[in-house]
């Protein structure tokens, strides 16, 4: 850990691949053994601390974030001070053993809390897309870099980074109507926030039994009822956890400590899914566990059809439910991987 405090801001990278030949394992990059996938995770400085899998998808909780492999789709986000870009490469390779083929990458970030704690290359966004780059095959030859930083940010202004690779210029069909929601939330409630601490009697129980306590006292599990919940508590503090619903994923990561606390809330789905979750009333439920002082959304979508109706009306629902106000709203598209919101909210009073 850093000398200055935990850095929860994570890194994320999500590699898309598509099947070489014809013979088409429908387990594509699920049949990655565990040995390999951990061997991976240490050249990144993290562990595996729990794990889920249903019919879709393998979620596991790391001991910095997560890792989600499905099929044809892989997304690892990783905090602290972790090299997540070491992982690129290894993956690549894993994934070519299984007659797969990169198709696109997408590597984004907030701003560090903690910027002059990070290793190289995270010291410099430019520096990271260079490694990614370096990471790539030439295949995926229509490239974009991209930092949305709100011009009227009020105090800290914390920027969206955003680099994407692809092979075609068009979204591709297994990305075409999917949403990815990203929610970076600073100075969170003090009191939400002692949840996420262990109590006097915790030592008593395992990491996955506190976890489990915290996901009912904060109210993460009404967040998506319908979501399979695997859920780590850290000691003396720090949370983490995976939800799986079908093909839909979710997970929350919790620094507490105050000065630097911090929370995300990221999900994955369909726009035209049967419509169980309605994105904003999703999002103001797991806004208001952490009840924060700065929130941030990141929303891209995969498909070339976006609707802004489903940003607008998560502005609408955030102000309304939870006196959020929108203070930026910036927009961006990375060609073959689609368009980024990313929006900034503050309570209303001030
Ligand atoms: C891994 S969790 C969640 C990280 C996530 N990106 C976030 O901050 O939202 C980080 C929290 O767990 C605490 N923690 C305790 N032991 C830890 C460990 N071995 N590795 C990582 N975090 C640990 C940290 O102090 C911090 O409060």
């Amino acid at each position: 850990m850093a000398v200055s405090g935990f850095e929860g801001f994570e890194k994320r990278l999500e590699l898309r691949f598509f099947h070489a030949t014809t013979n088409k394992n429908p387990m594509g990059l699920r049949l990655i053994d565990f040995e390999s996938l951990n061997q991976v995770l240490t050249q990144v400085q993290c562990t595996v601390v729990s794990a889920v899998a249903n019919h879709t998808f393998d979620a596991y909780v790391l001991s910095e974030s997560s890792l989600f492999v499905y099929p044809t789709k892989l997304i690892i986000k990783t905090c602290g001070t972790t090299q997540l870009l070491k992982s690129i490469q290894p993956f690549i390779n894993l994934a070519r053993d299984l007659n797969l083929t990169l198709r696109a990458c997408r590597y984004s970030r907030g701003s560090f809390i903690f910027p002059n704690a990070q290793p190289f290359p995270y010291t410099a966004f430019q520096d990271e897309v260079v490694t990614v780059e370096a990471s790539l095959p030439k295949s995926l030859r229509h490239r974009k870099a991209s930092v949305m930083t709100p011009s009227n940010n009020i105090n800290t202004p914390r920027a969206w980074h955003v680099f994407t690779a692809s092979a075609d210029v068009e979204p591709d069909e297994s990305n075409n109507n999917v949403l990815v929601v990203e929610v970076c939330m600073t100075e969170l409630d003090r009191v939400n926030a002692l949840t996420f601490f262990k109590r006097k009697g915790d030592d008593k129980k395992n990491s996955d039994s506190a976890g489990r306590e915290m996901t009912r006292m904060s109210g993460i599990d009404t967040i998506n009822e319908n979501a399979f919940i695997c859920d780590f508590a850290f000691d003396p503090c720090g949370y983490s956890m995976n939800g799986v619903d079908g093909e839909r994923y979710s997970t929350i990561h919790v620094t507490p400590e105050d000065g630097f606390s911090y929370a995300s809330f990221e999900c994955g789905l369909s726009l035209y899914d049967d419509g169980r979750g309605d994105v904003a009333e999703v999002l103001c439920r797991a806004i208001d566990v952490f009840r924060p002082d700065c929130v941030s959304i990141a929303t891209t979508y995969g498909g070339e059809d976006y609707d802004s109706e489903v940003t607008k009306r998560v502005e609408r629902v955030l102000a309304k439910k939870l006196g959020l106000k929108c203070r930026s709203r910036l927009m961006d598209e990375f060609p073959g991987s689609g368009r980024v919101v990313f929006q900034s909210f503050t309570p209303r009073r001030r």
